[in-house]
């Protein structure tokens, strides 16, 4: 629920360091000597990358993304590397001490270092972002990790990272979710959603003001077509500790609607859902991604106008269904980490041709103004085999199967071209030879069409409400983002026979049109097809260049039979296929299926135990990947927002392909600390702060120095507590799990203090003669340095934990002294 930030231990490793994507190996074939750095490195085994591409100046400046004047600057700030950006949690119990860490101590005591760029400030809060929980850094990460004097920060900076009070992310990455407006009770769609930054963001807002023991009443559903991807978005979203996420793996363009036939049978008797429509939905598109070129050099040695152009209509499927599963009223923010004309303006204009009225393009231009931002594009020109086209009359009939006329400035149609006009129908064949002089190698044998060159297009549609972020403007990558508001259902113009949609295994009984809709797949089809050709498989697939934020570590923890991620299943991304089936989660392979927990001997004892009460509902909250309860090792807690969607889930022939759901809230003990105990669950790490507040056995409150004397020696004999009453009532307690809460002040233990947000509590093993910590050495320690700097602002920032505790990375602290073992 985010709001403890206890979290399991996050995985020890980012996945990549980015400054690696700036070296390549000499022997690279692709290395051209073209770029001044390269002189310098002649005595290393590695050169940077060429920071220039021909095709690339060509392309953009013909399509006038920045005035001829700034071209330089633009180009210049293209060729430097991207400074580090990260984000505050602003849900976490920790957020506020954590920005003050950062204003009143690093902000001052890193200024005199030396900062890439020649920015003035170490580091400062990206100030269109509210709150200042997003920060700007002018340290390159070698600095970072080589520099002595930073090496504080630098730890801060990873610690605080893996617990999930702060995530690295790119700041323009950062602008979408600010756009979408969402409320904590709005059903959310991410459609496009790994590695999950944003999601993560979603789930910030979703979980804000959230009140100790209560839970949002909005959910998000992140899906991502790629099974590798929506593991590190699971790994990502764990640290937010949620119970309101659900994580699909889907074709976005195809995302089931779980629409119910009204005469359903298995309707369940509070079924309060019919149909799976969202207050939000963020598409994040998959893109040729040439906005993060100062992260991904590599790709200047890439890029070519195709890239663009190939993903045109996936993005188009992707945001039409994205709308068609919008409510009336509802919001959706297109977005794009390319500046591509193609992949931006025309598909928004597409978009809303294609809606014709249903939906508006939203003027935010008062929204965030300190955000600098420009205009979208109004007029643009497809690039195609060496020549520019600046009207669908233009296009050569043999290329229009990949030249669609919504890529251009006017849309229309073939058909209507066609008809309407006194061409011929072999209009625009009429091909004749030229030299292309924008080719890479300079001359290229290219066909162009004759025949009909029309007058530039201006769009109709305000595209002046879009928004271009720029590199120059304010030092971040590239950006487009388009806010758009469903102010009515969407036409039926394009709906598909009911025999496809029976075909197709969706909504057999009841299709709507807008699902109907969302679910053609047009004359586009081969235009898809043609984007595995010309654009690379990577690029298609996931970004995994191209995107934000690849820092976080793969999944290492699969455990046993009841995984909650899933084992690797068909790479669905390779496949664009030209006929799709909705596959349902049963069909799957591989993908256990997720099942409502209702083992009443279980549930009640886990009551009786900690005394939790009927006012924290457990009925149809808790849900598990095992049917046989007498192996469920770990009962995962959802909200009653996803219980809703799990339940539609199931009543419409669990169409939704779930890979992770809920909040892991009680695990099995093992077979060793069972025996010693009544009750086989103990309450995990992350779903203590949802529960604590209806806790009333197998709790103590502890003054601070006896709770930071836990947390610095892990385990503590009864006797050796400060306070001596504690150590009593601690050996009175059951054996087994229990909750240690630390008492604000120095109140005696006496007065327990009422659970609020601001409660820090940690899980211990209640052993024979001592209590020992439940808790990862990570969180430990991050949570004995908030302590003391609580209690000693001047000492805390300076605490040492012992790291080479033997659970580093592991969930628990194991428990030494089960069945009197290490008992003296
Ligand atoms: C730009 S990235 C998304 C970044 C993400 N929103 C974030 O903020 O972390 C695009 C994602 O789309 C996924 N993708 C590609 N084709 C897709 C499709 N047809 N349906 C759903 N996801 C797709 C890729 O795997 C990739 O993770």
């Amino acid at each position: 629920m985010g709001r403890g930030g206890r979290s399991r231990t996050q995985r020890k490793h980012f996945r990549q360091s980015r400054e690696n994507v700036w070296k390549r190996s000499k022997s690279d074939p692709n290395s051209k000597p073209n770029d001044e750095n390269q002189t310098q490195t002649n005595h290393t085994s590695w050169t940077p990358f060429a920071t220039e591409n021909s095709s690339f100046d060509l392309y953009y400046k013909e399509q006038n993304i920045v005035n001829e004047e700034e071209w330089e600057q633009f180009v210049t700030v293209l060729r430097t590397p991207l400074p580090a950006s990260f984000r505050i949690n602003s849900s976490t119990q920790f957020a506020d001490d954590i920005r003050s860490q950062l204003e009143n101590d690093f902000a001052h005591s890193l200024r005199d270092e030396v900062t890439e760029g020649g920015e003035k400030e170490a580091i400062r809060p990206l100030l269109w972002y509210p709150g200042n929980f997003a920060w700007h850094s002018n340290f390159s990460r070698m600095q970072l990790r080589k520099n002595q004097t930073l090496e504080r920060f630098h730890e801060f900076l990873k610690l605080e990272n893996e617990i999930g009070n702060i995530t690295r992310q790119e700041a323009v990455s950062m602008v979408p979710p600010l756009f979408l407006d969402v409320h904590s009770d709005h059903f959310v769609l991410d459609m496009c959603a790994a590695p999950g930054s944003k999601t993560f963001q979603l789930l910030e807002i979703i979980h804000q003001s959230t009140k100790a023991g209560l839970l949002p009443d909005g959910m998000v559903i992140a899906n991502d077509l790629d099974v590798q991807r929506c593991n590190l978005l699971i790994h990502q979203t764990k640290r937010m500790c949620t119970a309101n996420l659900i994580v699909t793996n889907h074709e976005a363009q195809n995302f089931p609607g779980c629409r119910l036939n009204r005469n359903h049978e298995k309707i369940e008797p509070d079924q309060h859902i019919s149909q799976l429509l969202f207050d939000r939905v963020l598409c994040d598109v998959p893109c040729s991604g040439d906005g993060t070129l100062r992260k991904a050099p590599d790709l200047w040695r890439k890029w070519n106008s195709g890239m663009g152009q190939g993903l045109h209509s996936l993005q188009v499927l992707i945001a039409m269904r994205g709308l068609s599963l919008l409510n009336v009223g509802g919001r959706m923010v297109y977005s794009t980490c390319s500046m591509n004309p193609i992949e931006n303006e025309a598909v928004v204009a597409e978009v809303l041709r294609r809606c014709g009225g249903s939906v508006e393009l939203v003027d935010v231009s008062s929204k965030l103004p300190q955000l600098i931002r420009r205009p979208g594009l109004k007029s643009w020109k497809v690039h195609d085999k060496g020549t520019w086209l600046v009207s669908c009359k233009d296009v050569p009939k043999y290329r229009r199967s990949v030249i669609l006329p919504g890529m251009f400035p006017s849309g229309g149609s073939y058909q209507e071209l066609v008809d309407n006009s006194n061409c011929s129908a072999d209009m625009g064949d009429n091909i004749s030879v030229c030299t292309n002089r924008n080719s890479e190698d300079g001359v290229q044998t290219i066909e162009e069409p004759v025949t009909h060159q029309s007058a530039e297009e201006v769009c109709d549609f305000p595209l002046e409400h879009c928004m271009r972020i720029v590199p120059h403007d304010q030092n971040t990558g590239a950006f487009f983002i388009a806010v758009l508001q469903k102010v009515a259902p969407l036409p039926a113009t394009q709906e598909k026979s009911k025999s496809e949609i029976v075909e197709q295994n969706v909504e057999p009984l009841n299709p709507s049109l807008e699902d109907a809709q969302a679910l053609k797949i047009n004359s586009s089809e081969s235009a898809i097809e043609e984007v595995c050709k010309a654009v690379p498989e990577e690029i298609l697939n996931d970004n995994k260049q191209n995107t934000e934020d690849l820092e976080v570590s793969p999944v290492e923890e699969q455990d046993s039979k009841e995984t909650e991620e899933p084992p690797i299943v068909e790479n669905m991304a390779k496949k664009v296929p030209a006929k799709r089936k909705l596959q349902i989660q049963g069909r799957w392979r591989g993908v256990d299926p997720v099942v409502f927990f209702k083992d009443e001997a279980i549930i009640n004892s886990i009551r009786a135990f900690y005394g939790i009460g009927e006012h924290f509902p457990l009925d149809g909250h808790l849900v598990t990947r095992n049917n046989d309860a007498s192996h469920v090792k770990r009962i995962y807690y959802v909200s009653k927002s996803v219980k809703d969607v799990l339940k539609l889930n199931f009543s419409a022939g669990q169409q939704l392909k779930i890979t992770s759901v809920g909040l892991k809230m009680f695990e099995r003990q093992s077979a060793q600390e069972g025996s010693d105990t009544p009750c086989a669950f103990r309450i995990s790490s992350e779903g203590l702060p949802l529960v604590l507040p209806y806790i009333t056995k197998q709790i103590l409150h502890a003054s601070p120095e006896d709770f930071k004397r836990l947390l610095q020696d892990k385990d503590v004999k009864f006797a050796d507590f400060a306070d001596a009453e504690f150590g009593e009532k601690a050996a009175n307690l059951m054996p087994g799990y229990c909750v240690v809460i630390l008492n604000k002040g120095n109140r005696s233990a006496t007065e327990p203090p009422k659970v609020d947000e601001s409660t820090i509590a940690i899980g211990c093993w209640r052993g024979r003669v001592r209590l020992t910590v439940m808790v990862t050495a990570m969180d430990c320690q991050e949570l004995l340095e908030r302590l003391l700097i609580r209690l000693d602002p001047e000492k805390g920032a300076s605490v040492n934990v012992d790291k080479s505790s033997n659970n580093v990375g592991g969930e628990v602290q194991p428990v030494p002294e089960i069945n009197g073992k290490n008992d003296e």
